[in-house]
């Protein structure tokens, strides 16, 4: 059962996999079945595939089919090997390049641009006329040097999108090393261009070396196809007609270099568990727990995600931006309406006079300009305004995430940290150093980014993303441990717990979205960032998630500071309202006092134009 659910569905994966598993048996078992040396002369010479010699002799009467099989080992060998050396080093370039940007970048893509554009049959002929010894480590190091630069140069370019991917965000978030995001959040989801990397390289190198010892250049004391290749040429076999001297050999580098391409087709179905068929595909159909109900396939949900992320932002962006655009001059000239906050409590965050700028060549945008909030513990902060008002910049500025090349020009973000005894200790969160950082995200602040989608790594199973947390903040504690809180926190969030071992193409939207709760929640912090959380649900997963979220709130008393365009939705949840608009805080204060007594005019015309599109406030 376990053997057949391994086993490619795709005819041409198959068809590869039997070719290639064909020639390393006949590479691994072929020396010990035939019963003459590779070298041993002493046959009759030129002699016709028979009984005794089943592929014939050469003109020395050596055994072909000895020299075939022992050939397969040094073939198979040097291309396995240089396969493997030339996909660490364009792992080792393309990844660190591409993760780290700056001048590591700038020198790996000039290393991997030169290497490119050197042709690389002469540069490997060259190298190996320099070689002290030509042994099958040897060739293959050469092979490598000549091969690593297009597959370095593909996978540069998929770190450098995968790397501003949510998931690789909320990883960074977690407190995770950048070693830890680059080689298990970024590389598994590079995994099926290095895969190909590997078969095209391996093809490359075995072809090289039959090439190298074709043309002389490789160790001709060493049997492989190349030097049979060799010696049928300098031995005239095409024109004496001993085809069964060249024939296997050339066979064999086309037929197990077909082999490895046909793999090549399989591996997205392996690498990627969206397209694998099956065990998995099963379970995810299988209704579960709560939310079952909204589960679609994935294509559906894509699809009715999209749908309800474009109808939702559309209705609150179309009617911010119409504000917008009628109101902007003279709300620019209204004094901002702060008012005194009623909400019990101490303060768990307190911004004050924060100013962010992104220096841009025309001058540095403002995007947040001299803001003060507090938040207090177990208060909901809705956080309202249009698109590029500057909420996004503010919370990532609490959060610390900012993205270059914002800058933190004024101001101070201060935590209130409760110590065991009761009382509160102050953290500057702008100047917390690098390793408190890690250790504050996430055990004390937690964020939900804006689509669950996109914040949860594809290739990993939910079990595994609670893991991301647990092993930075818990290192003690075992896998089962690790394991068991994770259901329990998918119980506490309505997931039927066996979904941990679900991949997140497995689960609904509003399910996703659900997990990233969850996993905020798993160190009980004292804060949580939510960033548009449910704009991508529609409207009735929406509600689902929100009461959950509330239920949590009462159980664990975390305070939230809840981004969204959707002003009625803030209405009816929060406790607090902040209104932005380009970068200053307009209105802010008690919920009911903003619904009931909008005091600025880009407030008003907002509620104003909520009530004629007949919203639920
Ligand atoms: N990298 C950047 N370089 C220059 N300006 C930027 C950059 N990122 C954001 N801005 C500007 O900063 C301002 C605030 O952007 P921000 O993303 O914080 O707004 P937002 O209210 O979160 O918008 P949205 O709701 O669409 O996410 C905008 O004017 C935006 O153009």
């Amino acid at each position: 059962m376990k053997l057949n659910s391994l086993w490619p569905a795709s005819g041409k994966v198959r068809a590869g996999l039997i070719i290639v598993i064909f020639f390393v048996l006949l590479a691994v078992f072929g020396p010990m079945i035939t019963d003459y040396a590779p070298r041993a002369t002493g046959n009759p010479p030129l002699q016709p595939p028979s009984a005794d010699h089943w592929l014939g002799t050469t003109q020395t009467g050596q055994d072909v089919f000895s020299q075939f099989v022992h050939g397969a080992r040094v073939s198979l060998a040097v291309g396995f090997i240089a396969g493997v050396l030339s996909q660490i080093v364009s792992v080792l370039v393309g990844l660190v390049g591409g993760y780290f940007r700056g001048i590591a970048d700038e020198m790996l893509y000039i290393l991997t641009a030169v290497f490119l554009v050197i042709p690389a049959m002469p540069l490997l002929i060259v190298l190996t006329g320099y070689l002290p010894t030509r042994g099958m480590i040897s060739v293959a190091i050469v092979i490598t040097i000549t091969s690593w630069a297009p597959a370095a140069r593909v996978l540069r370019a998929q770190t450098l999108s995968l790397r501003n991917r949510d998931f690789v965000e909320a990883a960074r978030a977690t407190g995770e090393s950048r070693m830890r995001i680059m080689f298990y959040e970024v590389m598994p989801n590079a995994l099926p261009v290095i895969a190909s990397g590997f078969l095209f390289s391996t093809i490359a190198a075995i072809l090289a070396e039959a090439g190298l010892s074709f043309l002389g250049l490789g160790s001709l004391t060493t049997v492989s196809w190349g030097s049979m290749l060799y010696f049928a040429q300098n031995n005239q076999a095409l024109l004496v007609g001993a085809w069964w001297w060249f024939v296997p050999p050339g066979l064999a580098i086309a037929i197990i270099g077909a082999g490895l391409a046909l793999i090549n087709f399989g591996i997205d179905e392996y690498a990627n568990p969206r397209l694998r068929t099956g065990k998995s595909r099963r379970k995810a159909a299988r209704p579960a727990g709560r939310g079952s109900a909204a589960m679609s396939s994935t294509a559906a949900s894509a699809a009715a995600g999209a749908e309800a992320s474009s109808s939702s932002s559309g209705v609150s962006e179309g009617s911010l931006g119409g504000t917008e655009s009628t109101e902007t001059t003279d709300d620019d000239a209204s004094p901002p309406q702060i008012r005194g906050s009623e909400v019990p409590g101490d303060p768990v965050i307190s911004v004050r006079d924060l100013i962010v700028d992104y220096p841009t060549e025309d001058g540095a945008v403002r995007a947040v300009d001299h803001v003060s909030i507090t938040l207090h513990r177990g208060e909901l902060l809705g956080l309202a305004g249009e698109s590029g008002s500057g909420k996004s910049t503010l919370t990532n500025a609490i959060t610390r995430l900012l993205r270059n090349p914002a800058e933190v020009s004024g101001g101070e973000i201060t935590y209130h940290r409760s110590t065991r005894t009761g009382e509160s200790t102050e953290v500057d969160l702008l100047n917390l150093p690098a390793e408190e950082l890690r250790a504050f995200r996430w055990s004390e602040l937690a964020i939900v980014f804006q689509s669950a989608m996109n914040a949860l790594n594809p290739v990993l199973r939910v079990s595994a993303q609670f893991d991301d947390v647990l092993r930075v903040h818990r290192p003690g504690m075992s896998a089962a441990g690790r394991k068991e809180l994770a259901q329990e926190m998918l119980h506490k969030v309505g997931i039927d717990p066996e979904r941990v071992t679900a991949y997140p193409h497995e689960l609904s939207g509003g399910m996703k979205q659900r997990v990233a709760i969850a996993i905020a929640l798993v160190l009980e912090p004292d804060v949580i960032i939510m960033d548009e959380p449910t704009t991508a649900l529609d409207l009735l997963v929406q509600r689902e998630v929100l009461e959950q979220v509330m239920q949590l709130r009462e159980e664990y008393g975390f305070a939230i500071i809840f981004t969204t365009h959707d002003l009625s939705l803030l209405l009816e949840i929060s406790d607090t309202i902040a209104v932005m608009q380009t970068g200053t805080l307009v209105e802010y204060g008690p919920a009911t006092d903003v619904y009931s007594d909008p005091r600025h005019p880009y407030t008003k015309t907002l509620l104003s134009s909520l009530a004629n599109l007949g919203a639920r406030i």
